[in-house]
């Protein structure tokens, strides 16, 4: 196995061919596994608890789909290729693969929380510490910045694929989990025309719009997921919708106002840095690491707080909305009660043993409706990747840009600035070698969640429709295929001006996917 040097040191992953990454199915012996219960099930197929001589693991298991089409075994290679380099303590380790009576299994250890999008809607947001919070954020960030120094990107961060272990009395660790989508990134190369995929919530825009991207796509998400743990879930999937009217720009201004008062101040700041709409204008991890390593590091007393929001007008809702009155408090009252009134007892992701899916000891439900916008998504971009559009708010076009640089981090002594570390973490790529990412024509004109194997009449259904793709999600009507037409159609629907308010009465039906 070859290591890549780089005049920076040992970068990038160990090289395999696809050969070694197949034979990685024969390194462990199906036998070895005693199976235990089901505890996950996404989009590739089910996750199962097993015991391998005496330890627990989880066996992610492919569903029968990749008979049907290849890609599904491409992702699955790759997910092993990727996995299998990957030694970090944020990053669920990898231990092997195996197949058995026509199915593919990937082997790694077994994290006994739940995912992160259960322990925020469990406890309630406002439950949750401020320093757990960032604590969490701290151990992400650092399995990210780990990531990008290998070249990987992820593409597909949420909070559902983020697991939260408990270590210790109190004491929590984040582990990135699922790398169904990651990819080995020549940034020199490859910015062009990688397929567009992730989930609906947490994509960058300029994945979305089919825009060229590179691995602050992975920072955008990470700057969504702070503001779940800011706001809570549920407030960012409502009130902070992204939608194709401003090109799928998030609304940093009523993000703040929504924001609890006693958020710290940075952490805050952080999350928008994070969600700039110019990719260029993100933060790196190495960036974000540094700076939560100070925010972490100080007494929670000594950190400035966000404080009360200054009045803000939606001009989304073309109504006013008075931080002051209780009612909109989302921090006494409605982050908890938005969390926890979603629970409707229909608890889909319980595990049958009751572990990962329920850290507290009550249920975690998640409603199905809900459940849809973490679906993760691919469609092939077959045009050519298109600009990422220009948004004028009418002389606020500074919005998302104007936390760039932010003095709120103190570097600690000794260490390089700021802007040093963004200079340095944009250095040179490797040259590491990647297959082509376009998946194949079945598997693009698909969501990858349809293609469940619970569901092999929806996927049925789904391999009859041509062109169902990621623009029937952004409420077209009729949908449009997402070719370059489509995605044109997307771009055309643009606003140059501010923002208008939405006529809600003729609000189209959203198709689901
Ligand atoms: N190592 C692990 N330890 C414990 N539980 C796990 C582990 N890996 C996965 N799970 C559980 O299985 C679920 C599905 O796993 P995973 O996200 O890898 O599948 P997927 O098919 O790639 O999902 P997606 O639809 O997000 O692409 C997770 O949400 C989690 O609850």
């Amino acid at each position: 196995m070859n290591i890549n040097f780089s005049k920076d040191g040992i970068t990038g992953l160990p090289k395999s061919s696809k050969e070694e990454d197949e034979n990685d199915f024969s390194s462990i012996d199906f036998s070895d596994l005693v199976m235990d219960v089901e505890i996950g099930r996404g989009s590739f197929g089910q996750v199962q608890k097993a015991s391998y001589f005496g330890t627990d693991v989880a066996v992610k298991q492919l569903s029968s789909l990749v008979l049907i089409d290849p890609d599904y075994f491409k992702f699955m290679l790759r997910e092993i290729k990727i996995l299998k380099g990957m030694r970090h303590p944020n990053i669920v380790q990898y231990i092997g693969a195996c197949s058995h009576e026509g199915r593919y299994m990937i082997v790694t250890e077994y994290i006994k929380g739940g995912d992160l999008h259960q322990f925020i809607k469990a406890r309630g947001v406002s439950n949750i510490p401020w320093t757990l919070r960032m604590k969490l954020a701290f151990d992400i960030a650092s399995a990210f910045s780990y990531l990008h120094s290998k070249k990987v990107i992820f593409r597909d961060l949420k909070a559902k694929n983020i697991l939260v272990d408990e270590i210790g009395d109190g004491l929590y660790r984040a582990k990135v989990i699922d790398f169904g989508f990651a990819r080995i990134f020549d940034g020199a190369k490859d910015n062009n025309n990688l397929t567009i995929c992730g989930s609906e919530n947490t994509m960058s825009p300029e994945v979305i719009v089919g825009s060229s991207y590179n691995d602050s796509c992975d920072v955008y998400s990470y700057g969504v997921l702070l503001l779940e743990l800011i706001c809570g879930s549920r407030v960012v999937k409502t009130q902070l919708k992204r939608t194709p009217m401003n090109a799928f720009d998030m609304n940093l201004e009523k993000a703040e106002f929504l924001a609890p008062e006693s958020c710290p101040r940075a952490f805050m700041d952080l999350a928008k840095w994070c969600c700039s709409y110019n990719p260029k204008d993100r933060p790196t991890f190495k960036i974000v690491v540094e700076g939560l390593k100070v925010l972490t590091n100080q007494p929670l007393k000594d950190l400035p707080i966000k404080g009360k929001s200054k009045p803000y007008i939606d001009p989304d809702e073309d109504s006013f909305i008075d931080p002051n009155d209780d009612s909109n408090n989302n921090e006494n009252n409605n982050e908890n009660d938005n969390e926890k009134n979603s629970d409707n007892g229909n608890n889909k992701n319980k595990n049958k043993n009751g572990s990962g899916g329920d850290i507290s000891g009550s249920s975690v439900i998640i409603k199905a409706d809900e459940e849809e916008s973490f679906n993760s998504v691919v469609y092939k971009e077959d045009a050519v990747a298109q600009p990422l559009p220009n948004i004028d708010y009418g002389g606020q076009n500074k919005r998302q840009n104007n936390i760039f640089n932010p003095s709120f981090f103190t570097p600690p002594p000794n260490s390089k600035s700021m802007m040093d570390l963004k200079q340095q973490s944009s250095a040179a790529v490797d040259d590491d070698e990647e297959d082509d990412d376009r998946p194949s024509e079945l598997l693009t004109s698909l969501t990858i969640s349809e293609i469940r194997y619970a569901n092999p009449k929806s996927f049925a259904s789904t391999v009859s429709t041509p062109n169902l793709n990621y623009a029937t999600i952004l409420d077209q009507d009729p949908p449009k295929p997402l070719s370059q037409s489509a995605s044109a159609t997307i771009l055309g629907g643009i606003p140059t001006q501010p923002k208008k308010k939405p006529n809600n009465k003729n609000k189209k039906k959203k198709k689901k996917l």
